[in-house]
């Protein structure tokens, strides 16, 4: 006989993905499509210093506080080996002061110039509860900017087995083989085991 079923994990309402950053929503509904009833909120979250695991844990219990119900927020690292892992979780501000000219002389001095994306996904039933972190990661390396500079980093990182960048790489493309891909894929794993219950706002489940 199948071992007894877990009594299922009812939430209130659809998961809120707070975030401040409409190019992340974009691939976010891209990757998760319908596998996950999901909503927005566009709310820019403070972030705490530290490991991106802890920074994005803490902006899942920030966010499940606000929004007072379950919620995903990530948050994305950009890692050069070469200088141990940073900028990291400080990318958002080096690229913001320094473009993406200043993130390659950054590596001027060093040979190596590989590099990996951070996808952390952290996702939390509601106030209160501690959160899941799920990490997905991509190698690559930094390269001269090529293609549309209209998402971040994306002109500068060349995953490994590709001639193109982020940026030139179709958006189906970079959203199969993404850091936010495979984070995402842990995610809608996750879900899928829990076999979590969605109640509807007018109560039926
Ligand atoms: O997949 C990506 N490609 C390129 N840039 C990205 C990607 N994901 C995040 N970024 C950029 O990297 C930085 C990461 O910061 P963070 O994750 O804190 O973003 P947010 O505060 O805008 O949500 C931001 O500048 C963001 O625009
Ligand atoms: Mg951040």
């Amino acid at each position: 006989m199948a071992a007894a079923a877990k009594a299922a994990v009812v939430l209130p309402r659809p998961v809120t993905f707070v975030t401040g950053n409409a190019k992340k929503l974009e691939e976010v509904k891209a990757i998760i499509g319908n596998s996950i009833p999901f909503k927005s909120l566009k709310l820019d979250l403070p972030e705490l210093q530290g490991e991106p695991e802890d920074i994005s844990k803490e902006k899942a219990r920030l966010a499940a506080l606000q929004v007072n119900g379950p919620v995903l927020v990530e948050d994305t690292c950009l890692c050069f080996n070469a200088l141990k892992g940073l900028p990291g979780p400080y990318i958002k501000w080096f690229l913001e002061k320094l473009g993406h000219e200043g993130l390659n002389n950054l590596l001027m001095a060093y040979e190596d110039k590989s590099a990996y994306a951070l996808c952390a996904f952290s996702f939390s039933r509601g106030p209160g509860a501690e959160p899941l972190t799920f990490l997905g990661k991509t190698p690559g390396k930094i390269v001269p900017a090529r293609g549309p500079t209209d998402f971040g980093w994306d002109p500068v990182f060349q995953p490994d087995g590709y001639d193109q960048t982020y940026a030139e790489m179709e958006k189906e493309e970079k959203n199969k083989i993404s850091h936010r891909y495979k984070s995402l894929a842990l995610v809608k794993s996750h879900f899928k085991e829990a076999g979590y219950v969605f109640q509807t706002d007018d109560g039926t489940i």
